[in-house]
């Protein structure tokens, strides 16, 4: 799959696509249903599928200070898109120029002109432009003008409610593993370079694979049962500590998986570690001795909980 960028104009191999317009953070079931839907009528019409996401997210745009809250990087949309069967991914950089294009501006510029989009499929609830000036109607409006075909997808619920991500990060604030991999369909995942720590995880037999939590959204601070991708595809599964390790000063904010039965060295390394299930929040202990107890016991009831999920 070919990662584009959304201020150029799309080669012409990928012209008279269809589209799925959105920021799909997450990629939960309800974006599956937009992404899905555009590549169904791509298939049907023989046509290339595209799928946009905006850089940075349009929250952190206006909302600078925000917390941090996001749930995929570039990099795991694009993977998670290619698997839905997109033929591209299109990367709107979200700036001040975006940000001040009016709905009707954005269609003709940017879907009609640099896209050449024949089609673009939307969820119902999807607004774009200047001041949030475009919603679904006007893009089936400005669509007709420029025989572009609009489509816009219903929500997905799960019980009486819309899956969304601010429902996804709700669960993972409370440590809920179990409703954010429901509605995802697979577990939320970090991914992240394997940085140098204190050293001191191998003196006391629990190597740890550091990872920084960077700009993704921060679950319940805690003990995980984990599995963890590497860059070569091998799954391995463990117990990770995700928070800032109150035993030791001074605290540093990061995510540390022990991989059972694992010798290697990961520094430099990109993995993917997936939060399976919360097992107990962090602890300040009283010296090395009482964590290494509490860290035995972690890990003998991560491998009870990852043998049965
Ligand atoms: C399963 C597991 C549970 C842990 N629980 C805690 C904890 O409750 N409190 C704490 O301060 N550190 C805890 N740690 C320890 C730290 O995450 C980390 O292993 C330690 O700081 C060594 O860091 P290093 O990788 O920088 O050498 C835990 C680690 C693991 C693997
Ligand atoms: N079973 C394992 N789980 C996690 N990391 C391991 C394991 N075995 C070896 N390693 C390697 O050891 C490193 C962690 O060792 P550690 O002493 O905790 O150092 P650091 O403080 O730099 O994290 C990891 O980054 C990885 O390269």
């Amino acid at each position: 799959m070919q990662r584009l960028s959304g201020e150029r104009r799309v080669p012409d191999d990928l012209r008279g696509g269809v589209i799925a317009l959105g920021n799909f953070d997450g990629f939960h079931r309800g974006h599956q249903a937009v992404v899905g839907s555009a590549v169904a009528l791509a298939r049907e019409q023989g046509r290339p599928a595209l799928v946009a996401t905006f850089d940075p997210h349009p929250i952190r745009y206006f909302k600078p200070d925000a917390p941090p809250f996001r749930l995929t990087t570039l990099d795991q949309r694009e993977r998670l898109f290619a698997e839905a069967g997109a033929d591209a991914m299109l990367v709107f950089t979200f700036d001040d120029h975006l940000a001040a294009l009016t709905a009707q501006e954005f269609v003709e510029q940017r879907l009609i002109d640099l896209i050449g989009a024949a089609g673009v499929v939307t969820g119902e609830d999807f607004t774009f432009g200047k001041d949030r000036g475009g919603n679904v109607r006007v893009l089936a409006e400005l669509g007709q003008v420029h025989g572009l075909t609009t489509e816009a997808v219903g929500p997905v619920a799960e019980g009486d409610e819309t899956i969304s991500s601010s429902r996804i990060r709700t669960a993972l604030q409370a440590g809920d593993c179990e409703t954010a991999t429901r509605l995802l369909t697979r577990p939320f995942a970090i991914q992240g370079d394997v940085i140098h720590g204190d050293k001191l995880g191998r003196t006391i037999g629990y190597p740890t694979a550091n990872v920084s939590l960077g700009h993704y959204l921060r679950p319940r601070y805690g003990i995980y049962a984990v599995r963890g991708r590497l860059a070569d595809g091998r799954v391995l599964e463990g117990a990770a500590n995700l928070g800032i390790r109150p035993t030791f000063d001074p605290p540093k904010e990061l995510l540390e998986p022990y991989f059972f039965d694992f010798h290697e060295s990961l520094y430099g390394q990109v993995i993917e570690v997936e939060l399976i299930r919360f097992l107990r929040p962090e602890m300040k202990f009283d010296g090395i001795e009482p964590l290494v107890a509490q860290m035995d016991k972690d890990c003998a009831e991560a491998k009870r909980v990852l043998a049965e999920s």
